[in-house]
């Protein structure tokens, strides 16, 4: 199973790499690292067994954080109606968003950063994703809300994105305002 010891961290040049595209239909091997990554969302989950193996909780996981530069993430939240939303997907891509942007209000966080990183990452509020499943299927989901958040942060691993490169900077007049006038 996969432990935190698997989970390369932030310096890794891995985790600045594009990913390279799945050749489809996915082999068994590129099937079986899916299902790790899956299950380790899983256990990452599970109160018992976290804690037994050491496991940050995650709600998303991208291959490049195991140390596998291919376009294979896996997503494992729940949406708005509380319904689980368990995705593994090969080659993702948003092909549609909204101009409309969203964050979390405490920020992000990524089992490849053993910091806190804090500050308001813009994500679209709502995307379009396509990719191809275990199964072969080539998908498309329309998401808001936080797992439409999650894939986008799982999306940008795969082009060498971390999330805190998006931390915005306030605007540079907010940060050096204009002196008072001396009346
Ligand atoms: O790339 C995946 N991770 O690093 C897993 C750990 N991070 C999270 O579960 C997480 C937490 C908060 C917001 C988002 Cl968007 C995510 Cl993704
Ligand atoms: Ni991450």
């Amino acid at each position: 199973m996969l432990t935190m010891k698997d989970i390369i961290k932030e310096g890794h040049p891995t985790l600045r790499k594009e990913a390279a595209a799945v050749t489809l239909p996915p082999t068994d091997e590129d099937k079986k690292i899916l299902k790790q990554m899956m299950d380790f969302l899983v256990h990452s989950q599970d109160p018992e067994i976290a804690e037994e193996h050491d496991l940050r909780p995650g709600v998303g996981l991208a291959a490049p954080q195991i140390n596998v530069s291919k376009q294979i993430i896996a997503v494992r939240t729940t949406d708005h109606n509380d319904e689980l939303l368990e995705v593994g997907m090969f080659n993702p891509k948003i092909i549609s968003h909204s101009a409309e942007t969203t964050f979390l209000e405490n920020g992000e966080g990524c089992l490849s950063v053993d910091r806190e990183v804090n500050g308001i990452v813009p994500r679209y509020s709502r995307i379009k994703v396509e990719g191809v499943t275990s199964e072969g299927q080539t998908i498309t989901l329309r998401l808001k809300g936080f797992p439409a958040i999650v894939f986008q942060h799982e999306i940008d691993h795969l082009k060498g994105i971390m999330f805190y490169d998006r931390i915005e900077e306030i605007e540079d007049s907010f940060k050096y305002p204009l002196p008072p006038r001396e009346v």
